[in-house]
C-alpha cells in the first residue's frame, strides 16, 4: 500500500523554526504557570494528614510560652510579696515561688523538647511526601515537558526546593508561634498597667505591619529569582556531568567553568540581594521600634510632669515596650524562610499542574482478541499530521497502513522525521492531528498498562537501570522466571557474554567488572524487548553499535526478535532492509517511496540510489 499525502496538506520541505524560546516561555524562566492559590491549597494538602499532631503541637508550643511567661510575674510576686512575708518569718510564699519556677523550667524543657521531636517527625513526614509526589509527578510527565523542563530543574525541585520548606516547617512556625505569643502577652500588660501606654504601643504596629507588607512584596520576588539561580547552577552541573565525554573530548572544560563560575555568581548576587532585604528590613522596623519608644517615653514623661502617670509604671512601661519590640527581629527570621518556602512552593505547585501531553485515557477502550495464529497487530495512520510543541509541522499530514506481522523498514537522510513517526507510533507524542489505531483503535483511547504491552520501542542507547543484568531484561516482563530471561538471551545470542560476567546474570551493570559494551547492551535491550513479547516492535537504530563482523550474529538476533509481529525498524544497515517485507523513504517529513525492497530497487528512485552506494561500500 503507498501513502498518499491528503489535499491541503501541508507542502513538504524543511520544518518552519518555532517560536523563540525567550522570556515569554515559563520553561525558560523557571516559574511554570501554577492556578492561583495552588501553592498554598499544596500546603494544606501536605498538613492535612497531621492536623491532629499540629494542633498538639501548637498547644504544646502554647504551655511552653506560657512556663516562659511566668517568670517574671513570679519574680514580681517575690519581691512584691514573698520577700515581706520573709522578713515576717513566714517562708511559705518563697518557697512557692521556688517551687513554681522550678516547675515552669521543667515544664518549659520538657514541652520544648516533645515539641521539637513531635514537629521535626511533622516536618520530615510532609518533606516525604512531598518528594515522593514530584518524583510520581515527574515520571508521569511526557517526554515533551522533560525535553524542556531539564533534569537539572527536577532535582533542584526536589532537593532545595523541598529543604525551603523544611526550613519554614522546622523553624519558621516555631519563630511565628513564639512571636505572636509574647507580642500578644506583653501588649495586654502594658493595657492592665496603663491602657493610655497600651493603645500607643498598638498604634506603632501600624507603620510596622506597611513595613513588614513591602518587605514580603519584594522578598517573593528575590527568593524566586534565588530558587532560579540555584537551580541554574544545578542544570549546568547535571548537564557537564552527563556529557562529560564530549565535554573532555572536546575540551570544553575552560569554557564550561566561566560559565558555570558566571552561574555562580549569579546565584551569590542574588543570595546577597534576599540578605540585603532582611537587613533592610530588620533596620526599618528597629527604626520604627526605636522612634515608637521615644515617642511614648517623651510622652508619658509629661504626663508623669502633670500628674497623670505613676513614675513606677513608666519604667515598667519602657521595659516592656523594649520587650514588645524584640521580637520584630525573630518575626523577620520567620518572613524570611517563609518567603522562601513561598517562592520555592510556587515552583513545586507549578510543576505539579503540569499535566502529561499524553494523558491515561478518561474512558479506555480494549484492544480486540487478536484472531488465532496471526502474528502481531495491525497499525493504521489515519490523516497524521505533527509538529513538536517548540517547532514547526515535522510531518505533514499522511495515511499509513501497517499490516499486522508485517516487518516495514523506515530509511532516509538524517532528520526526515523517521523516529519521529515512530515515537508517534509508541504514543511518545499524540499527534497534532489525526489518529494512530492499534487493531482499529485509537492509541489515546489504550490504557498506558496495555498500550506499553503491546508496542515496544528499542533504542541506539538502550538504557540499563542500576541492578542486575536479569533484573534489566525482565524489565517487560517483571514476573518472568530465570529460565525465560535465559531462554530470550539465548534466542538473541547475548547468553555467552552474559554468563562470562563475573556474577553471570547476577552482575550488577553499574558495579566494576559488571560494565558491558554498548553493542552487548543492545543485545540486552533486544532480549529485554524479546521477552516483552510486544505485538508491535519499534527498533530505532537500534542495530548501529552492533559491530560489522558480528553482522550474522545480528541478523539471528534481528530474524529472532522481528518474527512474529510487527515491527517497524529505522535502518542503518542494507542487512537489516533486506529482511524487511517492505521500505519506507522518508525526505523532509514525507513518505516518498513504499514498496518490497526489489519493487524499489526497479523503480531506480532514492531507495535505488541509497542501495547502490551500500553495496558499494560493502564491497
Ligand atoms: N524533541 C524535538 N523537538 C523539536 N523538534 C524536534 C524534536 N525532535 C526532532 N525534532 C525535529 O524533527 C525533525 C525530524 O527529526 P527526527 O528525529 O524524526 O528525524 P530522523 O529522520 O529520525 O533523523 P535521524 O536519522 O538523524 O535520527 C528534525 O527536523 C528535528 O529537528
Amino acid at each position: 500500500m503507498t501513502t498518499a499525502p491528503a489535499p491541503g496538506a501541508v507542502p513538504a520541505g524543511p520544518p518552519a523554526p518555532g517560536p523563540p524560546a525567550g522570556d515569554g516561555d515559563a520553561f525558560t524562566r523557571d516559574v511554570l504557570p501554577a492556578p492561583p492559590g495552588a501553592s498554598r491549597r499544596l500546603l494544606r494538602s501536605l498538613l492535612a494528614p497531621h492536623t491532629r499532631w499540629v494542633t498538639v503541637s501548637a498547644v504544646m508550643l502554647l504551655l511552653q510560652q506560657a512556663a516562659v511567661q511566668a517568670g517574671p510575674l513570679l519574680v514580681a510576686f517575690a519581691l512584691d510579696r514573698a520577700v515581706p512575708a520573709l522578713r515576717a518569718g513566714d517562708h511559705g510564699p518563697l518557697i512557692t515561688v521556688a517551687v513554681g519556677a522550678a516547675l515552669c523550667a521543667v515544664v518549659s524543657g520538657g514541652l520544648k523538647y516533645l515539641f521539637i521531636r513531635r514537629s521535626a517527625r511533622i516536618s520530615q513526614d510532609v518533606l516525604l511526601d512531598l518528594r515522593g509526589r514530584i518524583f510520581r509527578h515527574a515520571q508521569a510527565l511526557s517526554l515533551d515537558f522533560h525535553e524542556r523542563y531539564t533534569s537539572g530543574r527536577l532535582i533542584s525541585r526536589a532537593t532545595t526546593d523541598v529543604e525551603a520548606l523544611r526550613e519554614l516547617l522546622d523553624e519558621g512556625l516555631e519563630e511565628l508561634i513564639s512571636f505572636v505569643l509574647s507580642s500578644v502577652s506583653i501588649t495586654v500588660m502594658l493595657l492592665y498597667l496603663d491602657w493610655r501606654t497600651g493603645i500607643a504601643a498598638l498604634a506603632s504596629t501600624g507603620p510596622l505591619a506597611l513595613l513588614i507588607r513591602s518587605y514580603q512584596r519584594r522578598s517573593i520576588r528575590v527568593f524566586s529569582s534565588k530558587s532560579s539561580a540555584v537551580a541554574a547552577v544545578i542544570v549546568k552541573f547535571t548537564e557537564t556531568v552527563n556529557g562529560i565525554r564530549p565535554v573532555q573530548a572536546f575540551r570544553r572544560e575552560r569554557p564550561n567553568d566561566a560559565a558555570f563560575a558566571a552561574l555562580n555568581r549569579t546565584h551569590e548576587a542574588v543570595n546577597g540581594d534576599t540578605l540585603l532585604e532582611m537587613a533592610r528590613y530588620v533596620v526599618g522596623s528597629r527604626l520604627v521600634a526605636n522612634f515608637a519608644v521615644a515617642a511614648i517615653v517623651l510622652w508619658s514623661a509629661y504626663r508623669v510632669a502633670t500628674g497623670t502617670l505613676e513614675l513606677g509604671v513608666l519604667a515598667a512601661a519602657v521595659l516592656y515596650l523594649r520587650r514588645l519590640y524584640d521580637p520584630i527581629d525573630r518575626l523577620g527570621m520567620f518572613l524570611n524562610s517563609y518567603q522562601g518556602a513561598a517562592a520555592s512552593l510556587e515552583k513545586i505547585a507549578g510543576l505539579l499542574a503540569q499535566r502529561p501531553s499524553v494523558p491515561e485515557p478518561s474512558a479506555p477502550a480494549a484492544l480486540p482478541a487478536a484472531p488465532e495464529g496471526r502474528p502481531g497487530r495491525e497499525v493504521v495512520f489515519e490523516e497524521v499530521r505533527f509538529a513538536y510543541r517548540t517547532g514547526g509541522e515535522v510531518l505533514p499530514r499522511f495515511g499509513l497502513r501497517l499490516a499486522a506481522g508485517e516487518t516495514v523498514a523506515v530509511v532516509g537522510s538524517t532528520g526526515a522525521g523517521k523516529s519521529t513517526l515512530a515515537k508517534l507510533l509508541a504514543r511518545f507524542y499524540d499527534p497534532t492531528a489525526g489518529r494512530v489505531l492499534l487493531d482499529g483503535v485509537d492509541l489515546r483511547e489504550l490504557p498506558s498498562a496495555e498500550l506499553r504491552r503491546s508496542v515496544v520501542m528499542v533504542t541506539q542507547e538502550a538504557f540499563l537501570f542500576s541492578g542486575t543484568v536479569a533484573e534489566n531484561i525482565a524489565l517487560g516482563r517483571p514476573d518472568a522466571t530465570r529460565a525465560e530471561i535465559e531462554d530470550a538471551a539465548r534466542a538473541i545470542g547475548a547468553h555467552d557474554f552474559i554468563a562470562a560476567l563475573p556474577d553471570g546474570y547476577d552482575t550488577d551493570v553499574r558495579k566494576r567488572g559488571g560494565r558491558i559494551s554498548a553493542g552487548q547492551r543492545q543485545l540486552v535491550g533486544f532480549a529485554r524487548a524479546l521477552l516483552a513479547d510486544p505485538a508491535v516492535l519499534i527498533l530505532d537504530e537500534a542495530t548501529s553499535s552492533l559491530d560489522i563482523p558480528g553482522e550474522r550474529a545480528v541478523q539471528r538476533a534481528m530474524d529472532t526478535v522481528l518474527r512474529g509481529r510487527t515491527a517497524v525498524v529505522i535502518a542503518h544497515r542494507l542487512s537489516t532492509v533486506e529482511i524487511a517485507d517492505r521500505v519506507l523513504v522518508m525526505a523532509g517529513g514525507r513518505i516518498v517511496e513504499d514498496g518490497t525492497p526489489a519493487e524499489l530497487i526497479s523503480d531506480r528512485g532514492r531507495f535505488a540510489e541509497l542501495h547502490q552506494a551500500w553495496r558499494e561500500s560493502v564491497g
